[in-house]
């Protein structure tokens, strides 16, 4: 069994649904101090962050994980347990595999074999870790940030292991993401007897047309680095379960992932006009879960590129798809930021997986990416 294999087996066992850690930071912290890494325990609340930093030099290459998992979901639709990984057809099931135990795995098992092989090597590396990004993550990496930022420590590349590949292993990788803005709608009615409409006002009919207006609008067309906005619904409630009652109000949430054409406030306003032209009285609440950040091409993407070919022999895809990361709140700081990892094939899903033979591809990847930019161009 290989030393990523075995890692990750052990990560997955430890049942870690956000934001618990369940000790998983104490496994990567005690591997990594073995060889000179420095450990900073960095708790808020609920929620458990490891900073890990070997060497004091500039420029700082980090890899950026969670330690948190989602929910199983229903655990007789699990073809084997979620937290006992197991193997079949080549393939490591369980709750984590790859979003993203495996690619914490992969980062310490790169970080071992290049320290043994490059012990002197340039600049520092450090290994950030959560165990709230499946939560809301107001306690995980966007405090981490502030303390790195209070101490004016600067993070140049940061590497997030989220699983970015579509088709094979290495085939895309993120070079930003889009924004991701949040919204809870409260339409008001008046309750009644469905036998007197009169004496009511149904929510649900006030909605109806203002909900198809939201869901048509076309926000933008997206642009060169970026998809385009789209919004989607994703919950209404409305009624109170009896069939001859009007309801008295309605709750709607909406998000919608924008491009860099768009910023919250001009999202907010365009909002609120589509809404008032249906004359409803309604109060909307808004959270801004992340603004969208770009990578402009440099050091960081070239390695990425580089290493990917050399270990994979083809060229990767640069992207901004997919959900947000933690990588909206190092962004800010003027890091580099991109992220690579297994497949999202099978990610949040039941019977969740990573192929074991990519494992051990994204481990050598992640090392070749150290070699590129720690090597290879700090003593160019
Ligand atoms: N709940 C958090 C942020 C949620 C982040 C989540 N990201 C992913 O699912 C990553 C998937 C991928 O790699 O494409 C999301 O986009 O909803 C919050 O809102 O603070
Ligand atoms: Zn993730
Ligand atoms: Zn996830």
């Amino acid at each position: 069994m290989t030393a990523t294999l075995e890692l990750l087996q052990n990560l997955i066992r430890r049942q870690s649904v956000t934001p618990l850690d369940e000790g998983c930071q104490d496994v990567l912290a005690e591997r990594l101090t073995k060889l000179d890494f420095v450990e900073e325990r960095l708790n808020f609340a609920d929620t458990q962050n490891l900073w890990l930093r070997r060497g004091t030099q500039r420029p700082l290459f980090t890899f950026l994980g969670h330690t948190d998992v989602v929910p199983t979901g229903p655990l007789d639709k699990w073809l084997s347990p979620p937290f006992e990984p197991t193997m079949r057809d080549g393939k490591l099931y369980g709750r984590g595999a790859a979003d993203m135990k495996g690619g914490i795995a992969a980062f310490i098992t790169a970080v071992e074999r290049f320290v043994a092989k490059h012990p002197d090597h340039q600049g520092s590396i450090a290994v950030m870790m959560t165990s709230d990004e499946e939560g809301i993550a107001t306690h995980g990496v966007v405090k981490v940030i502030e303390v790195l930022e209070q101490r004016n420590e600067k993070i140049d590349w940061c590497l997030v292991g989220e699983p970015s590949s579509d088709k094979k292993l290495g085939d895309v990788i993120r070079v930003g993401r889009r924004g991701s803005l949040c919204a809870k709608l409260t339409v008001l009615g008046i309750q009644g007897h469905v036998a007197y409409p009169e004496l009511g006002d149904n929510p649900i009919h006030s909605f109806a047309p203002a909900l198809k207006a939201l869901t048509e609008e076309v926000w933008d067309h997206g642009n060169r680095c970026f998809p385009p906005t789209s919004l989607q619904v994703s919950n209404i409630n409305s009624g109170t379960g009896a069939e001859n009652i009007i309801p008295g109000s309605l709750e709607a949430q909406f998000n919608l992932r924008f491009s860099t054409e768009l910023d919250e406030a001009t999202i907010k306003q365009r909002t609120h006009a589509i809404l008032d032209q249906y004359g409803f009285n309604y109060e909307l609440h808004w959270r801004l879960s992340g603004n969208p950040f770009l990578t402009a091409s440099g050091a960081l993407i070239d390695a990425t590129h580089i290493a990917i070919k050399a270990v994979t022999g083809f060229e990767t895809k640069d992207d901004t798809g997919g959900g947000t990361s933690d990588g909206r709140f190092v962004a800010p700081t003027g890091a580099q930021v991109i992220e690579l990892g297994p497949l999202n094939e099978t990610i949040h899903k039941i019977n969740e997986c990573i192929d074991l033979n990519d494992l051990e591809v994204l481990s050598a990847i992640y090392e070749q990416i150290l070699v590129e930019l720690l090597v290879v161009r700090c003593n160019s």
